[in-house]
């Protein structure tokens, strides 16, 4: 059974409990998109046997990921591997591209919004669309440029959306948008009187660009709309990209060479504009074909294909206006061009609004991230105090002294400087428990390793190692400093008695002296060997230290 073996398989590394909530979760949020009624949609819930359980998953649970699945689900069927990269971790992550994310409500509404207002617009205008207007040789030297900058910094745009999901189809549009620009000044640069004094044929080569340059974007949207998903892989980008390319090349070659050859029929007749019936009639035909496309094809819910379905909206009432014109300078002529300029900007500005929203989303994003980073660093130092600390004292607790103590050992292995230890007691400490309580008692211990911890260097290790024991290790030190140490702190801990309440309770300590051996295994052997030592000074009568002699004298 094909069903879900992918989810599985990308969340087999994770921990059962980890698992069966990211499962629950996607299964709730596409049941819930699923409950819509649309057939497609229910196709997408997890135990449905639709092609969308190919779509790799790493879900960020929470983030809004799965819903962008969910539109994946719906939206490319069968689009395996696409927009996915993989991490280093050797996981899948999901790389979301404009072409991808999917349109949110409000783009809609605004895209129905501006499509509305465009067909109002031109229902108004070509009522007048006859009507000659003054003649303004800076209009389309103004205006092109401006139309054409436009295209090209949607090329620009859709061509860095393209390389990041590695999408053939955006390559295909950018290259078409692309081409587009070049149309667009080809067309401006060939009017007449617009650059050049006005000689000829009154321009039939720029009013041919023009035709071409309408042809050209509603085939390449057209191209777009209809690019079969299948063929949607990251392998096919880098050659659709080049193939693209090369024909768009061409196209605008040729297109240029022809509409300058002279060898068309005639467009411009009586120095007016005038396309003829047939391409006029042609012309819409190719805009609305571009539109089915995309609503059809990639069913326009993405915002990249919304703005499209703007654009080509645009162009359809710019093909209108120009038709229902008495050509060039009437109302129909200047309205087409100002609406062909607004056509131009609608993908771009669409295409940077969600990208400027999309990085708001990122900075909250990441600020919420480094928020709760930082907690999660607070924490965890807690937790290393916690798990290194003894409550009572603040000082290490047994395992973190011993690991110290470990680490010494394993270094002086490796050539370091040989260390020594000290192994502390507490002299008839049961006498003071009994005696003053068991809360003077803990008072006397924290205050004993306090002092101890004052005596000794910042570079010794000093650690709680049992109830009323302490264990002192001494980096670089050798038998005579050791012993020094030693001598230290049983004055120390001598000479002033401790405070508790209003009572001074005096204490001292015995300690079992070593350092490290050559015939040492191991760090366990060297504590044993301290202890030893450290009996023989409650043994001796207590408030002394006792050396425990290392058969070799590394510390000499
Ligand atoms: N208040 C307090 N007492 C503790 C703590 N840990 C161990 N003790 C007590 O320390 C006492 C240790 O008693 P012993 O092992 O007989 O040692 P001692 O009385 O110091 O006698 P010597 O070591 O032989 O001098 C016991 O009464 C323990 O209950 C602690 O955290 N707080």
């Amino acid at each position: 059974m094909r069903r879900g073996g992918a989810w599985r398989k990308s969340l087999g590394a994770r921990p059962a409990w980890a698992r069966l909530g990211q499962v629950l979760r996607v299964a709730v949020h596409q049941r819930r998109r699923c409950s819509s009624g649309n057939r497609r949609m229910r196709d997408c819930a997890l135990g449905g046997a639709s092609r969308c359980e190919e779509v790799p998953l790493r879900l960020l649970a929470g983030t809004g990921y799965a819903r962008i699945i969910g539109g994946l689900c719906r939206d490319y069927q069968g689009t395996r591997n696409r927009g996915y990269e993989m991490g280093q971790d050797g996981e899948e992550y999901l790389v979301l591209t404009l072409g991808q994310a999917p349109a949110t409500a409000s783009v809609r509404m605004a895209a129905a919004a501006i499509i509305g207002t465009l067909a109002v617009v031109t229902l108004v205008v070509a009522t007048h669309a006859r009507a000659p207007m003054l003649i303004l040789p800076g209009f389309l030297p103004a205006l092109a440029p401006l139309t054409a900058l436009a295209d090209m910094l949607t090329a620009y745009l859709l061509w860095g959306q393209a390389r990041a999901g590695e999408e053939p189809a955006l390559a295909l549009l950018a290259v078409t948008y692309l081409g587009s620009a070049v149309l667009v000044a080809a067309n401006a640069w060939l009017f007449p009187a617009a650059f050049f004094v006005a000689r000829g044929r009154m321009g039939e080569a720029s009013a041919w660009l023009w035709v071409f340059w309408h042809a050209l974007f509603a085939g390449g949207v057209t191209a777009y709309g209809l690019y079969p998903a299948a063929w949607s892989r990251p392998a096919n980008f880098p050659r659709v990209a080049r193939r693209s390319a090369g024909i768009m090349a061409i196209l605008v070659v040729v297109a240029v060479t022809l509409a300058r050859s002279g060898s068309l029929p005639a467009l411009v007749g009586s120095a007016r504009f005038h396309v003829p019936a047939f391409l006029m009639a042609l012309m819409p035909v190719a805009m609305v074909l571009a539109m089915v496309a995309l609503a059809y094809g990639r069913r326009a819910r993405t915002v990249l294909d919304t703005w499209l379905f703007v654009a080509m909206a645009g162009i359809w009432c710019d093909a209108a206006l120009m038709h229902r014109g008495a050509g060039r300078f009437s109302v129909g002529w200047y309205a087409a061009h100002a609406v062909s300029l607004a056509a131009s900007l609608a993908v771009l500005l669409g295409c940077l609004a969600e990208v400027n929203r999309l990085y708001g989303r990122l900075v909250w994003r990441e600020a919420r991230m480094n928020h709760a980073n930082a907690h999660l660093r607070a924490v965890n130092s807690e937790l290393s105090t916690i798990a290194e600390r003894d409550a009572l004292t603040q000082l290490l607790n047994r395992r973190a002294v011993f690991q110290h103590l470990s680490e010494h050992f394993e270094a002086w292995r490796l050539g370091d400087a040989p260390f020594g230890i000290l192994m502390i007691d507490l002299d008839h400490f049961k006498m003071i428990n009994d005696e003053r309580g068991h809360l003077a008692g803990d008072e006397v211990l924290a205050q004993v390793a306090a002092r101890l911890r004052m005596t000794v260097r910042r570079s010794d290790v000093v650690g709680r190692y049992g109830g009323e024991e302490f264990l002192v290790v001494l980096p670089g030190t050798g038998a005579q400093g050791v012993r020094a140490t030693a001598a230290k702190l049983l004055e120390a801990v001598r000479s002033t008695p401790f405070g508790y309440q209003d009572r001074l309770i005096p204490v001292t300590v015995s300690i079992g002296a070593t350092c490290v051996d050559d015939k040492d295994a191991d760090a366990d052997s060297i504590i044993a060997r301290a202890d030893r030592a450290l009996y023989a000074a409650k043994r001796d009568g207590r408030d002394r230290q006792v050396w425990a002699d290392p058969a070799a004298d590394q510390c000499a």
